[in-house]
């Protein structure tokens, strides 16, 4: 039995370093941004309705979801945003809980979720027993992001500005790993998160639930056996 830890950050500041980090200590680690590309792979439920919606025009030649051009029209139409929701949504949120399932029946504590937009959308914290943010200072986060994307100064600080505030996020998180020193030290915090969370109690609290439901279902179900056979 396990519970479901959140991560996210913000742009660069990052959160990809952190979960290839938890990945390789074994920490099961789902990607929302794999899944949502996942869900929309050609001939799936949601890709047909998104052609169906919003016409051959949105696909690439090799028949693919053209993601960027999707992109720009949810960004100029509240509507079509909806729309496009409303059908990969329910999809993305399927396909996270078949693999948290998968994860559970593995006998795995903890599942981490990684998930950019988690305290924007808030869709998922209710159901998260842990949240991180991964954090680094606002100099550090810029030259990074500069570095990595080859982005003039003025491009990095609006793609920053676009997002929620990194400050804002780690006064949301449980835990916060601070990322703006150097990898090792990033590495130690990410050591002490995960042995916090592998001693944690709280699958056994979980455990201790399903037991009961269970019992409770096996009992229910003796019974009915019992009554139809009287
Ligand atoms: N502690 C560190 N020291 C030096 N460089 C780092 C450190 N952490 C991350 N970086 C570098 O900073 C850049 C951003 O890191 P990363 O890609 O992990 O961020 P991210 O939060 O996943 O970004 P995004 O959400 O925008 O994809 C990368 O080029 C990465 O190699």
């Amino acid at each position: 039995m396990m519970f479901l830890v959140g991560l996210t950050g913000g742009i660069a500041s990052g959160k990809s370093t952190v979960s290839s980090m938890l990945r390789e200590l074994g920490c099961p680690v789902i990607d929302a941004d794999v899944v949502a590309r996942q869900v929309v792979e050609p001939n799936s439920s949601a890709y047909c309705r998104i052609v169906q919606h919003f016409g051959q025009e949105v696909l690439l030649e090799n028949g693919e979801i053209d993601r960027q051009k999707l992109g720009q029209i949810i960004f100029t139409s509240a509507e079509k945003r909806r729309l496009l929701n409303s059908i990969t949504h329910p999809e993305i949120h399927k396909a996270m809980l078949k693999h948290i399932l998968l994860y559970f029946l593995r006998g795995y504590h903890y599942i981490i979720l990684d998930v950019p937009l988690l305290f924007e959308t808030r869709r998922l914290t209710r159901f998260l027993n842990h949240t991180v943010v991964v954090y680094c200072d606002p100099t550090t986060q810029l030259s990074r992001l500069m570095q990595r994307d080859s982005l003039t100064q003025q491009q990095a600080e609006q793609r920053i500005a676009a997002q929620m505030p990194l400050n804002e996020k780690r006064g949301l998180a449980n835990h916060v790993i601070e990322n703006s020193g150097s990898r090792e030290d990033t590495l130690r915090q990410v050591l002490r998160l995960h042995s916090k969370l592998e001693d944690s109690m709280e699958f056994l609290v979980v455990r201790g639930l399903a037991v009961a439901l269970a019992l409770g279902l096996g009992g229910l179900l003796l019974y009915t056996v019992k009554l139809l056979g009287s």
